[in-house]
């Protein structure tokens, strides 16, 4: 790889001041998946990212997730886990795993790298300040035998009922980076999972993000050849949702954009959190580089 010279290289930087510009003093949300994280240079510029966002004058905000770790833990464990429609039937046992890996190992290794960086980090999960209250989540599906639709129950997974943003705004007051994870209370008193597309759409449309970025381990979205679509309706999404060709994790992910579209999210984007320097080429270049869903 040839490096640009100190002419291209400030060439380079003084190009991101229009975008600097546009994104001064608003909030960014950057949906962190477990498939994006594991590679310590890619972990190492992520966080370099947010805290360069910071220092340019954006409030970022981190939603991380961690499935495929959360995996490999129950898997050391012995705890069979299975997911349904791209969400992690969630039991006791399993929860107290969630709830370690995601608000505990995870949230706290983020928090390091940026702080390593020079940024000033702070782990938070849905319990603090009761930022998010969790309702368990209500599926039906139609039963393939009798054709009834029956209630899906999916044990202690959960939606964001209410979210409450005062702890978020007083750490952003203070020039400091929000790190969430997933995790809530329920009214109930119990814990909840929650999928961390789903939550950091609810965190997006409280704050009124001016961009919500979901950081994967697949370019965008793809069409049934494998193409990355760069711009997609909302419509087209629901299309694609319905003739299978958006799947798995990818279907929390996509109704999540539209959700976060409809409270006033005024971007969302999917991207591959494996380029390396992702959310910088994304926000401070003119050219994107996931799918951009739009309304
Ligand atoms: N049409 C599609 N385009 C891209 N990815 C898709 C599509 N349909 C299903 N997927 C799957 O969705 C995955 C991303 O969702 P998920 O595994 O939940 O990621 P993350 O852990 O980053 O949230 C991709 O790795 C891919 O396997
Ligand atoms: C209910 C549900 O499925 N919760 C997810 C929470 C973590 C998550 O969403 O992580 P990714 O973003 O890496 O997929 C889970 O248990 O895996």
């Amino acid at each position: 790889m040839t490096l640009p010279d100190n002419h291209s290289r400030a060439h380079i930087i003084a190009q991101a001041l229009p975008y600097m510009q546009r994104y001064d003093n608003r909030t960014v949300v950057v949906k962190y998946g477990g498939h994006a994280m594991g590679d310590a240079e890619l972990g190492k510029a992520f966080a370099r990212n947010v805290t360069l966002l910071r220092q340019s004058g954006v409030n970022p905000v981190v939603v991380h997730g961690g499935g495929p770790q959360i995996g490999k833990m129950l898997t050391r464990l012995g705890i069979v886990s299975e997911f349904k429609a791209g969400l992690r039937v969630t039991d006791k046992a399993t929860v107290e795993i969630v709830e370690m890996v995601l608000a505990g190992s995870i949230n706290k290794e983020i928090v390091q790298s940026i702080n390593a960086e020079g940024g000033r980090a702070v782990g938070l999960c849905g319990k603090d300040g009761n930022m998010v209250v969790a309702e368990k989540l209500q599926r039906t599906a139609v039963d393939p035998d009798s054709n009834i639709e029956k209630v899906v129950d999916l044990g202690f997974v959960g939606e964001p009922g209410t979210v409450n943003s005062t702890v978020l705004k007083l750490v952003l007051k203070e020039d400091l980076i929000p790190v969430i994870a997933p995790v809530a209370p329920g009214i109930d008193g119990a814990t909840y999972n929650i999928n961390a597309d789903t939550f950091a759409g609810a965190i997006a449309g409280s704050l009124n993000a001016k961009r919500l970025l979901f950081l994967t381990d697949v370019p965008g979205v793809l069409d049934k050849d494998g193409n990355l679509i760069k711009q997609l309706s909302v419509a087209r999404a629901r299309e694609l949702m319905a003739d299978g060709t958006i799947s798995g994790g990818m279907i929390p992910k996509v109704e999540t954009c539209i959700e976060a579209l409809d409270r006033g999210v005024e971007g969302v984007v999917i991207l591959d959190g494996k380029v390396p320097h992702a959310v910088l080429l994304e926000l401070f270049t003119d050219r994107g580089i996931g799918t951009l869903i739009c309304p």
